[in-house]
């Protein structure tokens, strides 16, 4: 059994690693051939993964052809996957692992409908959860979910893509896991803003809690399983997230509580994915407000404090 992991990222890289330790063979696509060959070279990801040492088992190429393994794993940023299922039609009749967390713009789509879309003749999975590519990477223990639809082939894959430091729970509600890793970027973002302002952690518990509540109604919206969400693709993910510096979507938070600059060139899937996830709800006539909130800390609408007065001004209700 052979996997290809395709987008050399920091996420891509840790996986690579931990499969290829555990002793599965592994392919690494970068599409830039520069980085490709210094990575194989090197034995080493310097710009998005430093210390971490690609084992022998792992070939980082960026010939797309060499990429075609038993098992794809598709670990590039949200908006971007699309592109490449266009660019690489070779890709459609394939089962088809998303690595990725986030709603895409444009269709409000997470990654596995996308994939159906630009790919219809593909099965298609999503492998999500609480993992940050740097704990991963050093041999720490994860467990992490691994949705498909069809129940042999998630369980086949579970079997693939297990490692001796991942462990993988499946489940057929690839809609719920898709959702959980998506929204829990955005409330990341908002606990971020209200730490990096100053307003302490209460607050920082009491968004984590609503921000919770806002990502089940969107999956009942959604028509996601009910329990879905409290699992590690969740609830798990929503607990890493909003608590850890580790996190970029926290960080790009702090910045924002904090008055700060961010560097752009950095992986946020949480900024597009709240523009994405608000267009969606207001057409479900979904309440989301924390995921609004956000947009308008994103677009400079707000500052944190009024955010926050916002979302506590909001009229009296049951919890
Ligand atoms: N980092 C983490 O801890 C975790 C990340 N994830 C998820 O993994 C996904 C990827 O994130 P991550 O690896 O961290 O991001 P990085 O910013 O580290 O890397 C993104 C990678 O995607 C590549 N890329 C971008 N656009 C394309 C494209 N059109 N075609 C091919 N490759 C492309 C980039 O290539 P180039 O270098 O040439 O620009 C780069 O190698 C995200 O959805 C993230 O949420 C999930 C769990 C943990
Ligand atoms: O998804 C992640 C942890 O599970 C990584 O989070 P960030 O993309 O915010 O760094």
């Amino acid at each position: 059994m052979s996997v290809s992991i395709l987008g050399a990222g920091a996420f891509g890289t840790a996986l690579a690693i931990a499969l290829g330790r555990g002793g599965t063979p592994v392919t690494l696509w970068a599409r830039n051939p520069e980085t490709a060959k210094a990575m194989q070279e090197s034995r080493e990801n310097s710009a998005r993964l430093p210390g971490a040492n690609l084992p022998e088992t792992v070939t980082v190429t960026a010939q797309f052809a060499d990429t075609l393994g038993d098992t794809i794993l598709l670990s590039v940023p949200m908006q971007t996957l699309r592109s490449l299922l266009h660019d690489h039609p070779e890709l459609d009749r394939r089962t088809l692992v998303a690595c990725c967390k986030g709603i895409e713009l444009g269709t409000g789509l997470g990654p596995v409908a996308v994939i159906h879309e630009a790919a219809p003749n593909t099965t298609a999975a999503i492998l999500t959860g609480p993992s940050f590519a740097a704990d991963i990477a050093r041999g720490l223990p994860t467990a992490l979910t691994l949705a498909c639809r069809d129940h042999d082939i998630g369980k086949s894959l579970q079997q693939s893509l297990i490692t001796p430091n991942i462990r993988l729970y499946r489940t057929t509600d690839t809609t719920g896991a898709e959702l959980g890793g998506a929204l829990k970027n955005v409330m990341a973002i908002a606990c971020g803003a209200t730490i990096g302002a100053g307003l302490g952690e209460s607050a920082r518990a009491a968004l984590m809690t609503r921000g919770y509540a806002e990502m089940n109604r969107m999956a009942a919206a959604l028509g996601a399983q009910p329990d879905t969400l409290s699992g590690l693709s969740g609830f798990g993910d929503l607990t890493l997230t909003c608590t850890s510096e580790q996190s970029r979507n926290y960080r790009l938070g702090l910045s924002l509580g904090r008055g700060e600059e961010f560097d752009t060139s950095i992986t946020v899937e949480g900024a597009a994915t709240a523009r994405a996830t608000a267009a969606r709800a207001a057409e479900l006539k979904t309440d989301m407000p924390i995921t609004a909130v956000v947009v308008a800390l994103l677009d400079r609408r707000i500052g944190v404090s009024e955010a926050l007065d916002t979302l506590l001004s909001r009229p009296l209700k049951e919890e």
